[in-house]
């Protein structure tokens, strides 16, 4: 706006002042200029420079405000000084219920260690009474008191339905959630007061890719690696041993955003492994992943926890790849952990007999229905039928 009223303003002055002719037209139509450039009054641009002026400093210091977290840590005041005005409890119904033996006893563990220096020596990850509530419109508590030590070299599965609250857990631990109670240490560094020491020390593969359509496979991989402070000339080898090993190399020059479903989730994958960091938190990696693509993925995982890393993954393979990849899982169900233990010690502390689902079509007469439940019956003496 600036130069185009400098300029009009220019025109104007060279018009009306180069002979009386033009001069009585301006006068006529009441054309008005300013000598001095800079005037303040229009077509001056003397304000429009000080309103550029102050803008830039208004969003300078918004930039700041935003990059050094201040919001963020305003909304968490802000919402602990509205929770204890309201009284929203931190402890659900659930809560009064008693406790899995397994879970108590990990959460024992948990609150009688020293979090920060036990994530420093043997465990990168600690939960301690992990909580969140969420207050927009009615309260809801996601995550309810977890508490849950991950050593080195360790795969922790997370088991649920939706809306368990295994993603708002991932999400308070990679800082994109506040936390309303209790805290985590990532490698020594609490998540309430160094979120960005933790933020370089995890990698995160979230549930919904978070890519950039517009680079390539091999780009994406190439910016994380560097993010993530590998020297430049092991960049390159790095970047082609991920897109190998999850057999990403022949879309590695192609842009993201032709990549289909699977090799979405394999590329967030990668970006979650590359350089591998200490904690690493993946969300349902393998959905949408072909069977050979989620064996490599599996490869890829154990390859990374035995080279002494702590894994953290949710899946919706449910047991068959936690019995791959994870030494212990946690099966949570209103943001509790209702069991704990490795697959093994889960499947025989709850995995006594079999369930035999029967799907039947909607139209099939009552009777027919009561003549399958007596087959089921006479055919499995003991057991019983529910439908
Ligand atoms: N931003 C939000 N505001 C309010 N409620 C939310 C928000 N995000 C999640 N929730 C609620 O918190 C609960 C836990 O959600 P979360 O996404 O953590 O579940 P989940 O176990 O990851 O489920 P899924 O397997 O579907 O990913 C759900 O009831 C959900 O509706």
């Amino acid at each position: 706006m600036s130069f185009s009223q400098f300029y009009q303003n220019y025109e104007m002055i060279t018009f009306c002042t180069s002979n009386p002719i033009a001069r009585s037209i301006c006068k006529f139509y009441n054309i008005t200029y300013q000598e001095n450039y800079f005037s303040m009054s229009e077509p001056g641009v003397g304000r429009l420079l000080v309103a550029m002026s102050l803008q830039g400093v208004v969003f300078i210091t918004l930039l700041f405000v935003i990059e050094m977290q201040c919001v963020r840590t305003l909304c968490r005041l802000v919402s602990a000084l509205f929770r204890r005005q309201k009284k929203v409890p931190l402890v659900g119904d659930a809560a009064l219920q008693p406790e899995d033996r397994d879970v108590a006893e990990e959460r024992k563990r948990v609150l009688e260690c020293q979090p920060m220096v036990e994530s420093m020596v043997g465990s990168p990850l600690i939960l301690q009474e992990l909580s969140k509530v969420y207050s927009s419109g009615e309260t809801l508590l996601a995550v309810d008191r977890l508490s849950l030590a991950v050593g080195k070299g360790e795969c922790f599965g997370l088991l649920g339905f939706n809306g368990a609250g295994k993603t708002t857990t991932f999400k308070m631990l990679t800082g994109d959630e506040t936390v309303t109670g209790g805290d985590a240490y990532i490698d020594g560094y609490s998540i309430l007061r160094d979120i960005k020491k933790v933020q370089q020390r995890i990698g995160y593969c979230p549930q919904f890719d978070a890519l950039l359509d517009h680079m390539t496979g091999r780009e994406t991989l190439s910016m994380y690696a560097r993010l993530r402070g590998i020297p430049e000339k092991y960049v390159g080898g790095c970047v082609e041993n991920v897109l190998r090993s999850l057999l990403l190399e022949p879309y590695a020059d192609k842009l993201v955003r032709s990549y289909s479903g699977g090799n979405k989730r394999k590329l967030s994958a990668g970006v979650a492994l590359i350089g591998g960091p200490p904690v690493i938190f993946l969300d349902e990696p393998s959905t949408g992943m072909d069977p050979v693509a989620r064996r490599l993925l599996w490869d890829a995982v154990t390859r990374t926890r035995e080279s002494g890393k702590a894994i953290i993954i949710t899946s919706h393979s449910s047991m068959e790849e936690c019995e791959a990849l994870c030494t212990r899982l946690a099966v949570m169900v209103n943001g509790q952990f209702k069991c704990l233990g490795s697959p093994q010690h889960l499947k025989s502390k709850f995995g006594s007999g079999y369930t035999l689902l029967a799907k039947i079509q909607s139209e099939l007469e009552e009777m027919d229905l009561q003549l399958f439940k007596d087959f089921i019956e006479s055919t499995f003496p003991g057991k019983h039928a529910e439908g």
